[in-house]
């Protein structure tokens, strides 16, 4: 376990101690000034989370919070795929195994799940990318809900009493495939980028209701992946030094833990954290005392702006990882 009493601020105070000392990636605070002055507050305040692509069931809260866990174990590194993989293919098919069968989520199914099982899950007909680490991952899910939540995700969620932050930290102590962090400089640092969507997606299914109550909501950061970091820099936000943005630009694959990969997923965290900032300053500046702005709507727009250009923007990087 980290010594950190809140992952989410290690997440923030990695982030910009990354930053600070970065040489390949930077951040251009007058385009954040720009972008917070042009993205309209209250659109991205509406944001919501997607009841269609995702299993939905009121009546079924335990079923959803078992859904959204497993969906988010697998949450990571869709493109080595040949054919396209996408998140929709893992929401929509982990949807489509529970209302065919509700029981296939259930804890002592994932404890015992191999890779082709994973492949009939998501109704994948080809090998999946990490397909090896993702059955792994979902058995370290299905065997640590059994030993210590009575095999369901609800009662890791209700566990968590209502916080946020609390929620990613007993995530990140059950499952060590959720620790998602690096050594930086020789530092050992934090992005949590699976705990936390999980926790924003609790939240976002349940409409900060029920079992997405979370009064610390606004303590997540965004999740440090693929799509946010290239936005940031078709908007001039972000900076590659000109290696980077070549190798980058083709493609390359990155090393997992490089200097270059956590450059960018830092100076992503942090370029958002400075856009909220600049934002909810803006927001006061105009009298508006209730905010509803936070760090996962901003995610969920800027992530959605770059999933409807991403044929128009320049590729993401690449990087083998569980972690995203
Ligand atoms: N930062 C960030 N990354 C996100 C998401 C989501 C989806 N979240 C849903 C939850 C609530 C809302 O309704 C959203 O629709 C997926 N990803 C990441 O993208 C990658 C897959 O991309 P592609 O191959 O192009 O589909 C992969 O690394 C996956 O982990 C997000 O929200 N934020």
């Amino acid at each position: 376990m980290h010594a950190y009493a809140n992952p989410c601020q290690a997440v923030r105070e990695s982030a910009s101690s990354i930053v600070q000392d970065a040489s390949l990636v930077s951040i251009c605070e007058d385009k954040i000034e720009q972008l917070a002055g042009s993205l309209d507050a209250a659109t991205i305040e509406a944001g919501v989370y997607d009841h269609a692509l995702h299993f939905w069931d009121p009546e079924r809260p335990e079923l959803v919070a078992q859904y959204l866990l497993a969906v988010d174990a697998l949450n990571f590194c869709f493109w080595p795929s040949e054919v396209e993989l996408e998140y929709e293919h893992l929401a929509g098919g982990l949807k489509r195994a529970v209302l065919a069968d509700p029981s296939a989520l259930d804890a002592a199914r994932l404890a015992a799940i191999d890779g082709p099982g994973v492949r009939v899950l998501l109704g994948w007909a080809a090998p999946l990318p990490l397909e090896a680490e993702r059955a792994r991952l979902l058995r370290e899910v299905g065997s640590a809900l059994l030993e210590l939540y009575g095999g369901l995700a609800a009662n890791l969620v209700r566990a968590a009493g209502q916080s946020a932050v609390q929620l990613v930290r007993l995530v990140t102590a059950a499952f060590p495939g959720f620790r998602d962090h690096c050594v930086y400089r020789g530092r050992q640092l934090f992005f949590y980028k699976r705990a936390q969507i999980f926790v924003g997606d609790i939240w976002g299914a349940f409409r900060g209701q029920g079992l997405g109550a979370f009064a610390d909501i606004d303590q997540l950061t965004m999740f440090a992946d693929y799509r946010v970091p290239v936005v940031l820099r078709e908007l001039g936000v972000l900076r590659y030094a000109p290696a980077l943005a070549e190798a980058v630009d083709s493609r390359q694959e990155l090393a997992a833990g490089s200097q270059e990969e956590v450059e960018i997923r830092a100076a992503t965290v942090e370029a958002v954290e400075q856009l909220r900032r600049a934002m909810q300053a803006r927001l006061a500046a105009e009298g508006r005392a209730e905010q509803r702005l936070n760090s996962v709507l901003l995610d969920w727009a800027l992530w959605e702006e770059g999933e409807a250009k991403r044929k128009s923007h320049r590729p993401h990087h690449r990087v083998l990882t569980v972690y995203y």
